[in-house]
């Protein structure tokens, strides 16, 4: 029978079959964040086991840093310090590699661990953390677990696991201009609901997604746990082949013959298909309170249930674009990448946030893309537009204390998630590419970015 590519990986790392009609499945690396991982290498330190194998886990401070720029080791999460201090002694002790506060190769764990070549195609990645899904752009199946899950991961190399169904969501035709992946998948989850892929791994395919650089694919895979999915993966192709080549961790010279084989064959067979014509995908924006919750940026808010009507502080009818926002911010594992930037920057170079913006925020996703931002002069055009530039972290992605937005701010975000204080309390988000935020905070107003393109492309 012909095999899917999640069959393939599947099939390449299962070890057994347990008693209670789950599998045990090879795990070829683990990735660790201060803000899960601490507590994980401290159980197993107190119980006295070692990581089975220290040179394939990799650990990271992201989650609660400090990203003003001169940041110290600390968090300006109060009562945080703990999460830094232990995860750095326990992966001393575990000898694991950290990539620690001041690291030059610090960063949000999912941009990190692609540019340095960890996460590889074919391989087994797993991270406590959800946003995992987003290391499946390289055809590899990563995917987030708790922090027991990882204990397990990190003492024996493998993990109990039910097997997923499998899903292939098909992406025909070409975007068009102003539309990102960040879209592709809001309209995705809008469509299908955020637990449209629940139970499966989802293959990304079809023309659109070959099209897309590997950021892009990041991207689209980045929220695949926003639609329920256990993952989401593209096959790798010469673009992934050439984005690892001379990676720090990748190997110097490539399997052809496993990493060229990494593909649905022709004719397998899914338990479920999704097909999406992607010229049909607009520029997206939330307006409620979950991902699924989604809309063209011309569109009209829908009718939701008063509770997310109360908390969003929009009426159901009202049009989205130009609604007036307080804060646009630019980060996370999403869409902090150094094409992110650089499309964000192309719309607000040589002009400036509206006057009414309070805060406007770039986060890079790491170090490394920082270093490239600003090698590119990135950083001027954004603090020119009166954007803040800041050190890598997951920032106010997610909100840890200690920094946050004034309560009640509506924020444009190019994050994932706008869940009821997701970016601090009685914070409105609305989440969307990067571009949009660009274009909305030049508006100060929730903003349709295809102007801002359609020029750049005629000049
Ligand atoms: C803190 C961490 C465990 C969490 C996650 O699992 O995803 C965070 O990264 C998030 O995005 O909500
Ligand atoms: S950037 Fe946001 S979504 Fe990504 S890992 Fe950090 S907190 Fe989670």
């Amino acid at each position: 029978m012909q095999k899917t590519l999640f069959d393939k990986i599947w099939d390449a790392h299962h070890v057994a079959d347990t008693a209670a009609g789950a599998c045990l499945i090879a795990i070829d690396r683990v990735f660790l964040h201060e803000r899960t991982g601490a507590a994980a290498l401290g159980r197993m330190a107190k119980m006295g086991r070692d990581v089975l194998d220290p040179a394939r886990v990799f650990a990271v401070m992201d989650h609660i840093v400090d990203t003003r720029p001169g940041r110290g080791d600390g968090t300006l999460m109060k009562g945080g310090e703990g999460f830094i201090t232990e995860t750095r002694a326990a992966a001393k002790a575990a000898g694991i590699t950290l990539f620690d506060v001041n690291d030059r190769d610090q960063g949000i764990v999912h941009v990190i661990s692609p540019e340095l070549g960890v996460v590889l195609p074919g391989l087994t990645l797993v991270a406590p953390d959800s946003h995992t899904c987003t290391q499946g752009a390289f055809g590899a199946l990563a995917w987030g677990i708790g922090s027991s899950e990882a204990e397990h991961a990190m003492a024996t190399g493998t993990l109990r696991l039910e097997k997923p169904k499998t899903m292939r969501v098909t992406y025909g035709g070409a975007l068009a201009s102003g539309v990102t992946p960040k879209d592709m998948v809001l309209h995705l989850i809008a469509r299908h609901g955020a637990g449209g892929g629940a139970g499966h791994a989802v293959e990304f395919a079809g023309e659109a997604v070959r099209a897309l650089d590997m950021e892009g694919r990041m991207t689209l895979c980045n929220m695949a746990t926003e639609f329920g999915a256990m993952s989401g993966f593209v096959a790798p192709d010469a673009k992934t082949f050439e984005y690892l080549a001379g990676r720090r961790f990748a190997p110097d010279a490539f399997d052809d013959s496993y990493w060229g084989s990494l593909r649905s064959e022709e004719g397998a067979k899914f338990d479920s298909e999704i097909a999406i014509d992607a010229a049909h995908i607009a520029p997206m924006v939330s307006w409620g309170t979950s991902p699924e919750e989604a809309i063209p940026v011309t569109g009209e808010v829908p009718h939701g249930t008063d509770k997310v009507h109360d908390y969003i502080g929009l009426d159901a009818g009202q049009t989205l674009a130009g609604t007036p926002v307080d804060v646009a911010f630019i980060g996370s594992c999403t869409n902090s990448r150094i094409s992110d930037l650089r499309r964000a920057a192309a719309i607000l170079r040589g002009r400036r946030v509206a006057p009414s913006i309070k805060v406007a925020m770039v986060v890079p996703g790491s170090m490394a893309v920082k270093r490239q931002a600003e090698e590119e002069g990135l950083d001027r055009i954004f603090t020119e537009a009166g954007f803040e530039w800041r050190m890598s972290g997951c920032s106010l992605c997610f909100y840890a204390g200690g920094e946050g937005f004034p309560e009640g701010s509506r924020t444009i975000s190019s994050t994932n998630r706008n869940f009821e204080g997701r970016q601090g309390p009685g914070i409105r988000t609305h989440i969307a590419s990067p571009e949009t935020v660009a274009a909305s905070a030049i508006a100060g107003a929730i903003a349709d970015p295809r102007d801002y393109v359609r020029e750049l492309e005629a000049a």
